[in-house]
């Protein structure tokens, strides 16, 4: 098992590549040390630092307050108690400067705080939930970008009056649209992430994953946009204050430069000053948002998945309830699934399915892609995709109906109940999140353990699973694992309340023949000292071979044949299972049924 561990290196673990990626040894972490790394990033930083400590300080600063004027002074040059002299009502231009800064950049910060609160969660709820309220959202926001921005401004001067706050609020009103379509655009992309609905199926709420997982996704490009919306904001405010527009008696670098415009014949230089703040606080917050992207770039990719499953279950229509009395830990009776059709009719994947698991048996279900083995798990789990229902029969875990389950219910059920083991590892772990984090955040949230306790039995599961160097592993990201060893990880999740039923799907496909061969092993030792009932959905009849006690064979939505795994395989009655038989290849003896490593190797 240790064979499938990154190899260390005096520099650092020699990371397992992501899917497409290459191994690169683990990055200093923290976006902000490598902004500050990158020589413009830092410029722009000390910069902004500078312009922000310089108007706030402006009281402490200024030689006098930014209206005082002394007539006779007018248009005096630098002096010591003036260094950048007078403007033409005598007042002090190091001043002026000062003070307008604080009413630009204020006005500026009102703006976009206006335009976070609008954008950022209308957008996050419209890529998350969809339906409705997106498209009401949708057609608001293209209506909003349709207006022309200046005119709007000008219409709000001329009714709400000459109030450079005021003009602020309603440039956030404007600028709130571009929030709202790069966070949907965004979301709606995360939604379909594997480790989204993975943390679905370890029971976490909506609100908890858009906080965890969605939420970090979208800071990143949040931040980017913000220092070019502040810029732009600086910008039209200026443009306004120069035109005349704002308040006037406010000073603003807009309302400098339209002074200084008026008398540049008489003295240049008084454009300069409030040309240059402008300037150089537009020119750091362009360079810090191209320091913040290049930053996010340099990260480890997102591994984006192949299948998305993107919405819980549907309700039960027509649900036969029949109690007949059953010892199995999973029941399911005459299950139809079906997906409803644009035509408005419905179509069924799934007809009539019947199936057990006993608590300490592995059961196999086997078949063809396409043959109705995902949706059958996902009925079990209640994650069937948007559109998708349980039409008719009963799904009985542990003694529970979960056909028609509430979803809050059907929650519970996956976090302690029945525990879920996805195929493609690495797409269902969040890559911004250590293993540590993903594996205690719903031991937490189901047992309300605190955050020690749950460090501890993070600890405990992922000794449980084999993993060597838990207190390492818990620390590394993902993108610094294998493949096997991501499995693993999963595996751990799905044990961390305890559950008694484990719904396997897939679970080693994605991996190397060696590490499959370690990851069932695996399983086969949690069923047997767990007694754990396990429902492996595969297509591959050697992994059934390999570990199952009993087997059913689906194809085309139907259960065709079911039995003990030696005499399903051994006696195949169906002609479909001597077809999926026939079909197999490799005809390479299977192992002997389930030993653990030093049997094996006793008897080899
Ligand atoms: N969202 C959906 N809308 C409509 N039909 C669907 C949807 N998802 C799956 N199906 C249909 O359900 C049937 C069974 O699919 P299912 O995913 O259960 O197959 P499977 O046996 O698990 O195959 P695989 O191993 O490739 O996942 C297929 O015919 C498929 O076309």
């Amino acid at each position: 098992m240790s064979e499938n561990l990154p190899a260390t290196t005096a520099a650092g673990p020699i990371v397992a590549p992501p899917p497409g990626g290459r191994a690169s040894p683990v990055r200093p972490r923290g976006t902000l040390r490598r902004v500050l790394r990158n020589p413009l990033g830092a410029i722009s930083a000390a910069l902004l630092l500078i312009i922000v400590l310089a108007v706030v300080l402006a009281p402490l600063i200024a030689p006098q307050a930014p209206g005082a004027s002394s007539l006779a002074d007018a248009f005096n040059g630098p002096s010591a108690g003036h260094p950048l002299g007078m403007d033409s009502a005598g007042r002090d231009i190091l001043s002026r400067v000062l003070y307008g800064g604080r009413n630009t950049l204020g006005g500026a910060l009102l703006a976009l705080a206006i335009a976070l609160a609008l954008g950022v969660p209308s957008g996050l709820f419209a890529g998350y939930c969809g339906g409705w309220f997106d498209s009401v959202a949708n057609w608001t926001v293209n209506l909003v970008m349709a207006l022309p921005a200046m005119v709007v401004l000008l219409a709000s001067r001329a009714i709400l009056g000459p109030n450079v706050w005021v003009l602020m609020i309603v440039l956030g009103v404007l600028v709130a649209p571009s929030f709202f379509r790069l966070v949907r655009g965004i979301v709606a992309n995360v939604r379909g992430e594997l480790y989204v609905d993975a943390a679905k199926v370890s029971g976490l709420s909506d609100a908890r994953i858009v906080a965890r997982h969605v939420l970090t996704v979208v800071r990143g490009p949040i931040i980017i946009q913000v220092a070019l919306v502040s810029g732009i904001a600086i910008a039209l405010q200026a443009g306004l204050e120069f035109l005349g527009v704002g308040s006037g008696s406010t000073a603003t670098w807009g309302a400098m430069l339209n002074e200084a415009f008026q008398n540049i014949q008489r003295v240049p230089m008084l454009i300069l000053w409030p040309g240059l703040a402008l300037g150089l606080t537009n020119c750091a917050l362009v360079l810090m948002a191209g320091a913040v992207r290049d930053a996010l770039e340099e990260q480890a990719p997102r591994p984006r998945s192949a299948r998305r499953y993107p919405a819980p279950a549907a309700g039960v229509e027509e649900t036969a309830r029949t109690q007949t009395p059953r010892a199995a830990l999973l029941s399911v009776r005459g299950l139809a699934v079906a997906y409803a059709q644009p035509d408005g009719t419905d179509k069924e994947v799934v007809h009539g399915v019947d199936l057990d698991v006993h608590p300490g048996e592995i059961v196999g279900l086997v078949g063809e892609s396409g043959s109705g083995k995902s949706q059958t798990a996902f009925s079990i789990l209640g994650i069937l995709p948007q559109g998708g229902r349980v039409t008719r029969g009963s799904i009985t875990v542990n003694g529970q109906e979960a056909a028609g389950m509430s979803e809050r219910d059907h929650r519970a059920l996956r976090g302690r109940t029945a525990g879920y083991v996805p195929q493609e590892p690495m797409s269902n772990l969040d890559p911004a999140f250590t293993i540590g984090s993903q594996l205690m955040e719903p031991i937490r949230h189901h047992l309300g353990l605190s955050r020690k306790e749950a460090a501890a039995r993070a600890l405990e599961l992922l000794r449980l699973v084999e993993i060597p160097d838990p207190e390492r592993t818990l620390r590394l990201y993902p993108h610094e694992i294998s493949g096997g060893m991501a499995q693993r990880v999963l595996i751990a999740g799905a044990m961390s309340c305890d559950p008694e039923l484990l719904i396997a799907d897939e679970p080693t496909t994605a991996l190397d023949v060696r590490v499959q061969a370690e990851v069932l092993d695996l399983l086969r030792r949690l069923q047997k000292e767990r007694g754990l009932g396990v429902l492996l959905v595969t297509h591959n009849l050697g992994v059934v071979a390999d570990v199952c006690d009993r087997v059913a064979v689906m194809n085309s939505g139907r259960i065709v044949e079911s039995g003990t795994t030696e005499q399903v395989l051994g006696q195949p009655e169906d002609p479909y299972t001597r077809t999926l038989l026939a079909a197999v290849l490799d005809d390479a003896p299977t192992r002997a049924p389930w030993q653990n490593r030093a049997a094996r190797t006793a008897t080899a």
